[in-house]
C-alpha cells in the first residue's frame, strides 16, 4: 500500500481518537451527574435510559478506536441499566453500586497514555476506483483473436469493432505468441482446435500467461461443445466459453465484463451515528475503498440527507438519542422510495434478541462493534452490490440493459425539475428503427433482437456519461440529453444515426444494416414531460414520412401523429435499411 496514502489514513485516524479522548472525561462526568441524581430525579426511567446511551456509546466508540481497557466496564454498566430498563425494576442500591464502580474504574483510566503510539491500521485499503473511467470508456480496446480459420477471424473482428474493440485477427499461434510478446492486449478470443492438436488454443494460452505475472484474460470459442474441451479451456485460464458460430453481440458483452468497460459508480452510503467520531471513523474507511459517504449524526436529519444522494445503503446506530435506530428504519421505511433501502445497523449490542427486535422492523442486518475496517468495507460492498443488482432488474430493461420504459419517464420528470432550477437546457430524443418488421420477418426474431442490443450498445457507448438512455418500447428508445439546445441535440443524434448505420449485421451469410429515424423536441419550448413526449413522437412520425433514416426537431405546429404505411424491405444484397 502506497505509504503517502496509509498515512494520511493513520493521521486522521489519530485525530479521531483524540477527539474521542477528549471528550471522555466529559462524557465520564456527565454519567455521574447523572448517577448522583438518579434516585432524586423525576423522570428516573428516562435517566436511565440517558445513561444506558452514554455508557453504550462509550463502550462502542472506544472498542472502535482500539481502547480496550474501556469495554469491560462500559459493558458491564451498560448491562446493568438494561435489564434494570428491561425489568422495569427502577432505581436499585444495588445498581446505583454497580454504576458507581464501573465509573470509578472508568474513571481511572489514563487514556492519554494508552492511545500512543498509534498502531496504525492493520489493513489494506483496496485501491479507488479510477476516476477517469469515462475517458477509458470511450477509448478502443486492443483484443487480439485467433482462429484458424481466416474467414471466422475476419468477419468476428469486423463485428467486434463496431462495438469499440480494436481486433487484431490472427490465424496462426505463432502470428499470435509474436505479436504478444511485441505488445499486450487487454483480452485475447482463442479457437481451440488448431492444426497442432485438438487443445492447441488453450495449450497457447497456458504457456503465454506462464510467462507473464497477470494473466490476460481470455475468450475461448470452438464448435466442440464438450465438456473436456470446456474444462481444459478453463484449467488454462480461460474467462469464458462461447460455442460456434459466435455471436457478436454476446462476445462484445462478455468482452466488456472482463476489460471493465464500465467501471462501476461507487457506492453511496448514508452513515447514522449520534456520535460524530465514530461516524467520521466509518465515513473515513469506507472513501478510502472509493465509497462515496455522506454522514447525519442526528435522525431527523436522515430524511434530508438521504434527499438526492442516491443511497445503496445506511449504515445505522441503535440507540440514539429521541429517536433509536428501529424507530428511524420504520419512518424510513413509511417514506416513498425508500422502502428497499438497505439499512444495516451498527452497534456493540450483542444480545441476539435485542438484535433480533431492531432487525423485524424492516432492516437488513446487524454489524457488531467493534468492526475490524476490512470486515466493515466487505460487509458493506456486498450488500450495497446485492441492492444493485435488484435495483437493476427493477429498473433496466432486460434484453438492453437500458432504463425501462417507467424508469425513462421517472427520469424525463427528474431531470425537468432538475433543469428548471438550474435554468438549464435539455432535449428528448425517440428514435424507432426503420423497417424493422423486415428484419424480423426477413432474418428472424433472434436477429432483431441483435440489432436492437447493438442499437443499445451504441447509444451507450456514443451517448456522454449525464446522458440517460431507455427502451421506451419494442423498437424504440428515449434518449435526454442534457444541456443541449435542438441544434446540438439533433447533429449528436445525426452522428450517432450515421454510426448505427455503419454495423455490419450478419444472418445467415448475408450481410445487411439497419437505421433508425429520429424526433427532438427541446425543453423549455414544451414544458411538461407528456408534451416532451409527444412532440418528440410526432417529430419521429415526419421523420418516418419523409424517408425515415433521417432526425427531425418537433415545432409547436401541429401535426398529424399517424404513423406512415411501413414499406417492405428492400430486395437486393438483403439490405434492410
Ligand atoms: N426482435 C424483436 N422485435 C420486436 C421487439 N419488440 C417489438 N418488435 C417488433 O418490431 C416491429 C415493429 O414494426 P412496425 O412498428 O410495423 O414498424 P417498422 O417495421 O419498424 O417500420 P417503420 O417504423 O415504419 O420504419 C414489430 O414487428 C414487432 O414485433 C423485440 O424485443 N425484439
Amino acid at each position: 500500500m502506497a505509504s503517502g496514502k496509509n498515512e494520511s489514513f493513520r493521521e486522521r485516524k489519530q485525530r479521531l481518537r483524540q477527539s474521542f479522548i477528549a471528550q471522555f472525561p466529559g462524557r465520564l462526568a456527565r454519567a455521574r451527574e447523572l448517577l448522583a441524581g438518579l434516585t432524586s430525579g423525576t423522570d428516573p426511567r428516562a435517566e436511565l435510559e440517558t445513561l444506558h446511551l452514554i455508557f453504550h456509546t462509550i463502550k462502542g466508540s472506544g472498542a472502535s478506536f482500539g481502547f480496550d481497557s474501556i469495554n469491560a466496564s462500559a459493558k458491564a454498566a451498560e448491562q446493568a441499566l438494561r435489564e434494570a430498563l428491561d425489568q422495569n425494576a427502577g432505581v436499585t442500591e444495588r445498581l446505583i453500586l454497580d454504576l458507581d464502580q464501573e465509573l470509578r474504574t472508568l474513571e481511572a483510566l489514563d487514556l492519554v497514555l494508552e492511545a500512543s503510539p498509534d498502531p496504525g491500521p492493520s489493513f489494506e485499503i483496496p485501491a479507488r476506483q479510477a476516476a477517469d473511467g469515462c475517458t477509458r470508456e470511450r477509448r478502443q480496446r486492443l483484443v487480439y483473436l485467433c482462429d484458424d480459420d481466416p474467414i471466422i477471424a475476419q468477419e468476428l473482428s469486423g463485428q467486434l469493432s463496431c462495438f469499440g474493440y480494436q481486433v487484431i485477427p490472427f490465424v496462426t499461434l505463432d502470428a499470435l505468441r509474436h505479436a504478444f510478446l511485441s505488445e499486450r492486449p487487454r483480452a485475447i478470443i482463442m479457437d481451440v482446435v488448431f492444426p497442432e492438436g485438438l487443445d492447441a488454443g488453450p495449450a497457447a494460452i497456458a504457456a503465454l500467461n506462464a510467462s507473464i505475472e497477470r494473466p490476460v484474460p481470455c475468450v475461448f470459442m470452438s464448435s466442440r461443445n464438450d465438456f473436456s474441451a470446456r474444462l481444459r479451456a478453463v484449467q488454462s485460464g480461460g474467462n469464458a466459453y462461447c460455442a460456434k458460430p459466435v455471436n457478436a453481440v454476446e462476445m462484445a458483452e462478455i468482452l466488456d465484463q472482463l476489460t471493465n468497460r464500465n467501471p462501476p459508480e461507487p457506492y453511496h452510503i448514508l452513515i447514522v451515528d449520534d456520535d460524530p467520531d465514530v461516524a467520521q471513523f466509518f465515513s473515513m474507511v469506507l472513501e478510502e475503498a472509493g465509497m462515496v459517504t455522506r454522514v447525519s449524526n442526528e435522525p431527523e436529519r436522515v430524511p434530508d440527507a438521504l434527499d438526492g444522494f442516491d443511497a445503496d445503503l445506511v449504515l445505522m446506530d441503535l440507540y440514539m438519542p429521541n429517536c433509536s435506530g428501529p424507530d428511524l428504519a420504520r419512518v424510513l421505511r413509511q417514506m416513498p422510495g425508500y422502502l428497499g433501502l438497505p439499512i444495516i445497523y451498527v452497534s456493540s449490542e450483542t444480545n441476539a434478541d435485542r438484535q433480533f427486535k431492531a432487525l423485524e422492523v424492516g432492516a437488513d442486518g446487524f454489524l457488531t462493534k467493534p468492526l475490524a475496517p476490512e470486515r466493515l468495507i466487505a460487509e458493506v460492498h456486498l450488500r450495497a452490490e446485492r441492492m444493485r443488482t435488484l435495483r437493476s432488474l427493477m429498473i433496466r430493461d432486460g434484453l438492453t440493459g437500458l432504463f425501462n420504459h417507467n424508469t425513462i419517464l421517472q427520469l424525463l420528470e427528474v431531470t425537468k425539475a432538475a433543469c428548471r432550477r438550474s435554468q438549464t437546457n435539455f432535449c428528448l430524443a425517440m428514435i424507432d428503427v426503420d423497417h424493422f418488421k423486415s428484419v424480423n420477418d426477413t432474418y428472424g426474431h433472434p436477429v432483431g433482437d441483435q440489432v436492437l442490443m447493438a442499437l443499445s450498445r451504441t447509444l451507450r457507448l456514443r451517448l456522454r456519461e449525464v446522458d440517460l438512455v431507455g427502451r421506451y418500447g419494442g423498437e424504440e428508445f428515449a434518449i435526454i440529453l442534457v444541456g443541449a439546445d435542438a441544434e446540438h441535440a439533433k447533429s449528436i443524434m445525426d452522428e450517432l444515426r450515421a454510426d448505427f448505420a455503419e454495423v455490419s449485421f450478419f444472418a445467415d451469410g448475408v450481410e445487411f444494416h439497419c437505421a433508425f429515424s429520429g424526433g427532438i423536441a427541446a425543453y423549455p419550448q414544451f414544458s411538461t414531460a407528456s408534451a416532451l413526449v409527444d412532440a418528440a413522437d410526432r417529430a419521429l412520425y415526419r421523420a418516418k414520412r419523409t424517408g425515415r433514416n433521417r432526425v427531425e426537431i418537433a415545432t409547436n405546429t401541429t401535426e398529424p401523429a399517424n404513423m406512415p404505411p411501413a414499406e417492405p424491405i428492400s430486395s437486393g444484397g438483403g439490405e434492410a435499411q
